[in-house]
């Protein structure tokens, strides 16, 4: 049986779940620049829902902090919230590679990265995301990444998956989002690309004994791959 959605619904969309409601209230710290971010991309982009949730971004800041990152990578950038919220996270000298394909979402991306001191972190490469991390790995910059966060188009989650495991250095963690897609993973009757690829990545993950993991019910499903 599917689990009730709203489990799974991020936080600015779920604010019927009183659980979530607590969690938000007495452990999300937004920055006001990323909360302008989101509450101007939820009034001015029909596709809001992509967001990443807030407090999923928070615990990459904490990740990173940890890993004490210099070089991230985010495959899927959208009005980019979540890459402005890891370059916060960086030393002044860190680096965020920002990987998508919509001239529109980039751009107002861009506005906001360059309203913050945190712009001269962020290179983003306005192509197909498969064609930026082979370029990288072609650059020789294999095992070199501290975090990479997975969150584009969901048929190519397991080819994203090898590239950012050649990209990342022992020690590094990959995030991959959308694991649970709304409880669709856990029903066998859907059998729709996007859902079977998801599973597909997920299933990999778990039998690959080169990374320790964790799948986490934060958001819409985070999992963690740790390279050894
Ligand atoms: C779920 S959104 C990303 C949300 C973002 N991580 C955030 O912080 O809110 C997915 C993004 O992936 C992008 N995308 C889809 N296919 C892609 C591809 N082949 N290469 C790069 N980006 C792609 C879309 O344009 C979209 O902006």
């Amino acid at each position: 049986m599917r689990p009730p959605v709203s489990v799974f619904k991020k936080s600015f969309m779920a604010m019927d779940n009183p659980i979530l409601n607590y969690v938000i209230d007495h452990s999300l710290r937004e920055p006001a620049i990323l909360k302008d971010l989101r509450e101007t991309t939820m009034s001015t982009f029909r596709e809001y829902e992509l967001l990443i949730a807030p407090e999923q971004a928070q615990f990459f800041r904490i990740l990173l902090k940890m890993l004490d990152a210099k070089k991230a990578i985010e495959v899927g950038v959208f009005t980019g919230y979540n890459t402005l919220s890891m370059s916060l996270a960086l030393p002044d000298d860190g680096k965020v590679i920002a990987c998508d394909v919509c001239e529109k979402c980039t751009n107002f991306a861009e506005q906001y990265w360059s309203k913050s001191d945190i712009n001269h972190k962020i290179d983003l490469r306005l192509q197909p995301a498969l064609k930026t991390l082979d370029s990288l790995i072609e650059a020789g910059e294999s095992g070199t990444y501290d975090f990479i966060f997975i969150d584009a188009d969901k048929e190519n989650n397991s080819n994203y998956y090898d590239r950012a495991y050649t990209l990342l250095r022992k020690g590094g963690i990959i995030a991959i989002d959308n694991v649970i897609w709304g409880g669709k993973v856990a029903d066998e009757m859907e059998t729709d690309i996007k859902t079977t690829a998801i599973r597909a990545c997920n299933d990999n993950i778990y039998s690959d004994q080169n990374v320790d993991i964790s799948m986490l019910t934060l958001g819409d499903g985070v999992m963690l791959a740790m390279k050894k």
